[in-house]
C-alpha cells in the first residue's frame, strides 16, 4: 500500500487529501488489474492468430461419411454452450410433422436444441433448432484447460470435414475429447436414435436425434411387429449366409396404405429396437438426380435404415418427365388439338395451359430422377450392403412392378384405417390404469383376430428363397391388418356413460363438464373400468373408417377424460362425417368451377341431348 501512495502521491501533488489519495490507488489497482488479465487472454490467444507458431498445433481432420469420430464430435459440438453464445453458429431445423416425428410430443429437450413453442400451440408445425458450428469459420472452445480451434469445412467431394487443433505438448487432449464424444454419442445411443438427411451434395448430413420410440406404443394388428422385427433380425445376423450363396445382403420392406396409419412410426420404434440409425432420403427433392442417389446410397454405413419417403410422390414425377409412355403423349396431343378446334377457346385456357406446361418443364429442369437410376442406386454395384431399405408410400398402385420386386422389396405391408381391435388397444395404450398389470391379463384375454387367408392382399410378404423358411413361418402366424372386429361379449356400457344418440351433434365439453371431468380424471380408473371404456370407445368407432392418426387426434382432445372420450365416441364419428361430406361437397363445387373456367362455352349434357320430336 506504501507503494502504491508513493506512486500516487507524486500525481497529486502534496496538497492532495487522504481521500483523493485513497481513489486514485482504487483507480491505478483496478487498471493494473484489467491490464494483467487482457495480457494473460492475448497471450492465450495469440497463438492462434500466429501461423508460425502452427507446429505447436496437435490437430486432428475429421470427415463426415468416413468417420464414425466425425459424427461423434459433431454430437458434442452440437451440445456445447459456446453455441449458445456464439455470433456465428449455424441452426439445422427438422419440422415435426406428426409422423415420423410424431413422437416428439415426449421427447426431452436438450440443452442446445430449441423448440418454437409458439407454433406448437397453434397447431402448426413444430421446429426443432440445433446449433452447429458454421462452416469455414474458425471457433474458439474451451476444453478441459485447453483452447480448442474447431473448424467445419465441405471438400470438394462433397464431405464435410472436421479440423479441431489445440496447442499442446501432445496429443492426448484431442484423444480424450474423442473418447469423451464418443461416451456421449454411445450413451445416447442407448436411449436415442440418430437421424440423417440426404444432401444435395450427395452426403448425408446428421441432423438429429430422437428418443426410442417403443415399440408398444405402435397399436397395429397382432403378429405384424413381431414378424418384422423377427425378419430385420434375422437379417441382421445372416451376412455370411448372403455371402456364401452370393447374394446381396440387403433387404427391403414397403410399407404402403393410407396416411396416418403408423408406417413412419414403425419404422422410427424399429430402429430403435434395433439399435440402428436412420437415413432419410427424399425422392421429391427438387436437387435428387441419378448420380446423387447413387453416390448417397453407396454412402450410407453397412448397419442401418435407409428410409426412402413417399416413393410414389418422386416416381410418379419422374415418370412424368422423363418415361411418359406413348400412350400418354398421345392422349395429351388428342386433347391439345381438340381444344384448338375449340372455337370458343378464350385466353385465359390458352394461359392455364401454357402455365400447366411451363410448371412440368420446370419439373424436368430441377430433378432429373429415372426409374432406372432409382433402380439401379437401390441394388447397383455402388450401392452398400447390411442396409434396411424401408419405403412408405400412400399409392401402390403408382408404384413400378420393377420397383417392388424381391430383392427390392422383400417383404410388403399394407396399413389400413383403424380397426375396432386398433382403436381398443390405441385407447388402452392413451390412458393409464391403476392395475396395470390387471389390464395386461385382460388384453390376454382379448380375442385375436384370425391370422390372413392364404389369398389375403393384405400382408404380402414375399420372401426371397433365402427365407423360405422364414416365409413359411411368418405365414402362419402374421394377421390380417384388416383384421375384423373384436368380440363384443361382455362389452357393457357403464351407468355412469352417457351416450349421445345417433344424429346429436359432437359439441366439445363446456367448461364445467371440463373442470368436472378433470377432477374424475384425477381418481386413478380400475383396470376393470378402462378396460369396459376402452371396448365402448372401439364399438362407436366404425371399422376401418378413420386413421389411427384420426383417432390419436380425437383422444388428444380428451386426453384426461377416458370417461368422455369413451362416450363421445359416436358423437364425434357423426360429426367428422359430415365435416368430410361438407369437404367434399366443396371440392366438387370448387372442381366445377375449374372446369367452368376452363371451358366456358361448352354446351352442357343437357344441352346435347337430343329432342323427341313429337
Ligand atoms: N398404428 C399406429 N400406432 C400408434 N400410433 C399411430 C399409428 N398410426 C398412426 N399413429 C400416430 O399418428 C401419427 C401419424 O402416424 P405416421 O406418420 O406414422 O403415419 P404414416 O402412415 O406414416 O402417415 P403418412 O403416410 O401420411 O406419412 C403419429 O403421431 C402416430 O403416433
Amino acid at each position: 500500500m506504501d507503494t502504491l501512495k508513493s506512486l500516487v502521491q507524486p500525481l497529486l501533488g502534496a496538497g492532495a487529501s487522504s481521500s483523493m489519495i485513497d481513489g486514485m490507488k482504487l483507480v491505478v489497482l483496478g487498471g493494473t488489474v484489467e491490464t494483467a488479465r487482457r495480457m494473460s487472454s492475448s497471450a492465450c490467444l495469440l497463438p492462434f492468430r500466429a501461423s508460425r507458431l502452427s507446429s505447436l498445433y496437435s490437430t486432428t481432420s475429421l470427415q463426415s461419411e468416413e468417420d464414425m469420430p466425425y459424427d461423434w464430435l459433431m454430437l458434442w459440438l452440437s451440445r456445447r454452450p459456446e453455441w449458445q453464445r456464439s455470433r456465428e453458429f449455424e441452426t439445422t431445423t427438422s419440422s415435426s410433422s406428426p409422423g415420423f416425428y410424431g413422437y416428439r410430443e415426449s421427447d426431452d429437450m436438450l440443452g442446445e436444441e430449441e423448440e418454437d413453442e409458439s407454433e406448437s400451440l397453434n397447431g402448426k408445425r413444430r421446429t426443432r433448432v440445433v446449433f452447429q458450428p458454421t462452416q469455414d469459420t474458425t471457433h474458439t472452445i474451451f476444453y478441459r484447460g485447453h483452447w480448442l480451434r474447431v473448424r467445419r469445412s465441405r471438400k470438394s467431394n462433397g464431405y464435410e470435414q472436421l479440423t479441431i487443433s489445440v496447442i499442446a505438448r501432445n496429443n492426448s487432449i484431442l484423444k480424450q475429447l474423442v473418447l469423451q464424444a464418443k461416451k456421449e454419442y454411445e450413451a445416447e445411443a442407448v436411449h436415442r436414435i440418430q437421424i440423417y438427411f440426404a444432401d444435395s451434395y450427395g452426403s448425408w448430413r446428421w441432423t438429429d436425434s430422437r428418443h426410442k420410440r417403443p415399440l408398444s406404443s405402435i397399436v397395429l394388428n397382432p403378429g405384424v411387429k413381431e414378424m418384422l422385427i423377427s425378419d430385420t433380425k434375422d437379417f441382421l445376423k445372416s451376412e455370411k449366409w448372403y455371402a456364401d450363396r452370393g447374394i446381396p445382403f440387403r433387404r427391403g420392406y414397403l410399407l404402403y396404405g393410407v396416411p396416418g396409419s403408423g408406417k413412419s412410426s414403425l419404422i422410427h420404434a424399429i430402429a430403435g429396437e434395433l439399435m440402428l440409425d436412420i437415413y432419410v432420403v427424399s425422392l421429391s427433392s427438387s436437387w435428387i438426380n441419378d448420380s446423387t442417389l447413387t453416390t448417397l446410397m453407396g454412402r450410407v454405413p453397412s448397419r442401418c435404415i435407409v428410409l426412402l419417403e413417399d416413393l410414389d410422390a418422386a416416381f410418379t414425377r419422374s415418370t412424368n418427365r422423363q418415361e411418359k409412355s406413348k400412350k400418354e403423349k398421345e392422349k395429351e396431343k388428342k386433347k391439345d388439338n381438340d381444344s384448338d378446334d375449340e372455337t370458343t377457346t378464350t385466353a385465359t385456357t390458352h394461359r392455364s395451359r401454357r402455365h400447366r406446361s411451363l410448371k412440368a418443364d420446370n419439373l424436368s429442369d430441377v430433378n432429373t430422377l429415372t426409374l432406372s437410376g432409382l433402380l439401379n442406386a437401390l441394388d447397383g454395384v455402388a450401392a452398400s450392403e447390411g442396409r434396411l431399405l424401408f419405403a412408405t408410400t400412400n399409392h401402390l398402385e403408382r408404384l413400378d412392378p420393377a420397383l417392388c420386386r424381391p430383392g427390392r422389396m422383400d417383404v410388403w405391408i399394407e396399413f389400413k384405417n383403424a380397426s375396432k381391435w386398433q382403436a381398443k388397444a390405441l385407447f388402452r395404450n392413451f390412458f393409464p390404469s391403476a392395475d396395470a398389470d390387471a389390464a395386461a391379463d385382460d388384453a390376454e384375454a382379448l380375442e385375436i383376430p384370425p391370422p390372413p387367408s392364404p389369398t389375403s392382399s393384405t400382408f404380402s410378404t414375399l420372401f426371397s428363397d433365402a427365407f423360405s423358411g422364414l416365409s413359411s413361418a411368418s405365414g402362419s402366424q402374421s394377421p390380417s391388418l384388416s383384421s375384423t372386429s373384436i368380440s363384443r361379449q361382455g362389452s357393457v356400457r357403464g351407468p355412469s356413460t352417457p351416450v349421445k344418440t345417433e344424429g346429436e351433434q359432437y359439441l366439445p365439453p363446456t367448461m364445467e363438464e371440463h373442470l368436472a371431468a378433470c377432477a374424475q380424471a384425477r381418481k386413478p380408473l380400475s383396470a376393470a373400468r378402462l378396460e369396459q371404456l376402452a371396448t365402448d370407445f372401439a364399438e362407436a368407432i366404425p371399422d376401418e373408417e378413420f386413421s389411427v392418426a384420426a383417432l390419436q387426434g380425437y383422444l388428444l382432445k380428451n386426453k384426461s377424460r377416458p370417461e368422455t372420450a369413451a362416450s363421445e365416441a359416436a358423437a364425434w364419428v357423426i360429426s367428422e362425417r359430415q365435416l368430410r361430406e361438407k369437404l367434399r361437397k366443396e371440392r366438387e363445387a370448387r372442381k366445377l368451377e375449374e372446369e367452368k373456367e376452363v371451358r366456358p362455352n361448352t354446351p352442357s349434357l343437357l344441352a346435347c341431348t337430343p329432342l323427341t320430336l313429337l
